[in-house]
């Protein structure tokens, strides 16, 4: 890249609003080209963002949105192009280069130490700005104030849900200076009135002046948000969208060349016959201060064949360590876990994954693939002992790669091939890779953890299809998903997660992900009635 080029025609800047530079875009891209081994992620791309804007970028898995935000971060340096931001072209060697000119990004993983309070994560590093006392505390409540975040900087942040956090990562990057703000995925994890709270943030600092760039693959937020929308398709600039002309229909044929999928219709497949039962578990937790926490607090379900069982939740109410304790990665202080009549309550996790469990898991770089490892290794992972990755018990690697490619095929991992390692794939092709592999073993169980948390409208689609193939022909599933859409359609049974217990069921032909979305904070508990449910009003917060 031309590294130390002059400023461009419309001069310095730096001082975002002042003098002539005020017209220009807060960030123009300019032929920007990306190569990575066996695959060109960025081509000649072009993008310009007006400042005071919230400006969405679509595309699909592998499309190359990542790469391009990381390139304008500094954390990758483009092969070919220009950044200019506020009307002066710049080259990032570093984040700290783009946050000295006043570009922010918030990470999909939030970044927070949990022991810390608000405070000492937003000031430790930056001691040089405001220090670390009453000048930084006061600071934080100025920024909290201007945007309406609501952040409180002697709070732990341990005790904060994840709605909070975010908002401590977005204060964050505020007080580091940026006014261009980058968000990777930021609604992923969010239920619905949290995912409106925090528009209301992005139009609060747009109306300040500051300018905000988001990937996102929920259509219909994108819409509602958005000023501008670019849509990227194999790593190039396919168009803009105006959203206030533009449907969801339309923005996935612009991404995709292809129609919105839809979730099949609902039939349901429910047996009598229990695959999985679940009773009197409970799992206690000590936090850092001594206290003793009931994170599983008597939870009892049964899943049948051929059934579906939702567990809505925000996240942090005892839905990852229920997944945990039937996988057998945590013992529970009490409880079984009967898979098809047989107690695997005490059953190591290898064993219960040779039983006949699926497992699609949260985090998937930390529990569902070995990251340095070709794709075809990240086949065998987790079933090393199975066909046709095992042979008169060796394994039989070309077999294993053969696999492989027939699920690169069938679940369109977008790959330049299976030699390549996982951590190369971009995060919508990493989780196809692993639902792929996991469905390839016909489970009688799956264990879902978002599965398509990260994945493109149609590649969600066609996880969907292969889960309500699965059931139908007698697949249990319990699933875990932020997604109230997901949970909603796929769910033949709905139960509501809060604090470590099962609180409320829900009918999945009637609820609506609003009303879900309040029994999931503790609104409403009990059988929620569609009438009654909706005219709760939620409180008490996102944590638990
Ligand atoms: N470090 C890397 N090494 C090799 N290839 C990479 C690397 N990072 C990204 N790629 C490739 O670049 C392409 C674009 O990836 P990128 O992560 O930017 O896509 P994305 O649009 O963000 O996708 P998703 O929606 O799945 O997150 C993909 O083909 C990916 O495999």
């Amino acid at each position: 890249m031309n590294a130390s080029s002059p400023p461009t025609a419309h001069g310095p800047s730096g001082t975002p609003g002042a003098g002539a530079a005020s017209d220009a875009p807060a960030v123009e891209l300019r032929g920007i080209t990306k190569r990575f081994p066996g695959v060109i992620a960025n081509k000649d791309i072009d993008i310009t963002v007006r400042r005071g804007t919230v400006h969405a970028l679509c595309g699909e898995n592998g499309a190359g949105k990542s790469t391009l935000m990381k390139i304008l971060y500094g954390m990758q340096k483009p092969d070919e192009g220009t950044i200019t931001v506020d009307g002066t072209e710049v080259a990032f060697s570093s984040p700290a280069d783009a946050i000295a000119r006043g570009i922010g990004m918030v990470h999909q993983h939030f970044m927070l130490a949990d022991n810390l309070t608000v405070l000492e994560n937003v000031a430790l590093g930056s001691e040089k700005l405001y220090g670390i006392g009453g000048r930084a505390r006061a600071k934080i409540r100025e920024i909290s104030d201007a945007y309406g975040l609501g952040v409180r900087p002697d709070a732990l942040v341990e005790e904060l849900g994840v709605a909070d956090r975010q908002r401590v990562e977005i204060l964050k990057v505020l007080y580091r200076g940026a006014r261009t703000l980058i968000l990777d995925e930021p609604t992923a994890v969010l239920v619905p009135q949290e995912v409106d709270a925090l528009f209301d943030n992005l139009r609060e600092l747009k109306s300040e002046g500051l300018t905000v760039l988001f990937i996102s693959h929920k259509l219909g937020e994108v819409l509602s948000v958005a000023d501008e929308i670019t849509v990227i398709r194999r790593g190039t600039t396919v168009g803009t969208a105006d959203p206030r002309s533009t449907t969801a229909r339309q923005l996935a044929e612009l991404m995709v060349g292809s129609e919105l999928p839809t979730p099949g219709a609902r039939e349901s497949t429910v047996t009598d016959e229990p695959a999985l039962a679940v009773s009197g578990l409970r799992l206690t937790a000590t936090d850092s201060d001594g206290v003793v926490r009931e994170v599983l607090d008597g939870i009892d379900f049964t899943i049948h064949e051929g059934e579906v069982l939702g567990i809505a939740g925000v996240e942090g109410n005892g839905q990852a360590e229920l997944v945990e304790a039937v996988m057998g990665m945590r013992t529970p202080d009490s409880g079984t876990v009967v898979l098809g009549g047989r107690d695997i309550s005490h059953v190591p996790t290898r064993t219960r994954r040779e039983s006949g469990i699926g497992y699609i898991p949260e985090d998937r770089h930390r529990h569902g693939l070995l990251l340095e490892a070709p794709l075809w290794e990240n086949r065998i992972l987790g079933h090393v002992t199975e066909t046709p990755n095992s042979r008169r018990g060796l394994i039989d690697a070309r077999a294993a790669r053969l696999d492989t490619e027939r699920i690169v095929e069938e679940y369109d991992v977008r790959t330049p091939g299976i030699e390549v390692t996982a951590a190369s794939l971009s995060g919508g092709n990493q989780q196809k890779l692993i639902v792929g592999r996991e469905m390839s073993h016909h489970p009688k169980l799956l264990i879902a953890a978002h599965p398509t948390r990260g994945v493109d409208v149609g590649a969600q689609a066609q996880i969907w299809d292969q889960i309500s193939e699965a059931r139908r022909e007698g697949l249990a599933v319990l699933l875990i998903s932020a997604d109230l859409d997901e949970l909603i359609g796929l769910s033949d049974t709905l139960r509501v997660m809060y604090r470590g217990r099962l609180v409320a069921d829900a009918d999945p032909a009637t609820i609506t992900p609003e009303e879900l979305g309040s029994a999931m904070t503790g609104a409403s508990s009990g059988h929620l009635d569609h009438e009654a449910v909706g005219a709760s009003a939620p409180e008490g917060g996102e944590e638990g």
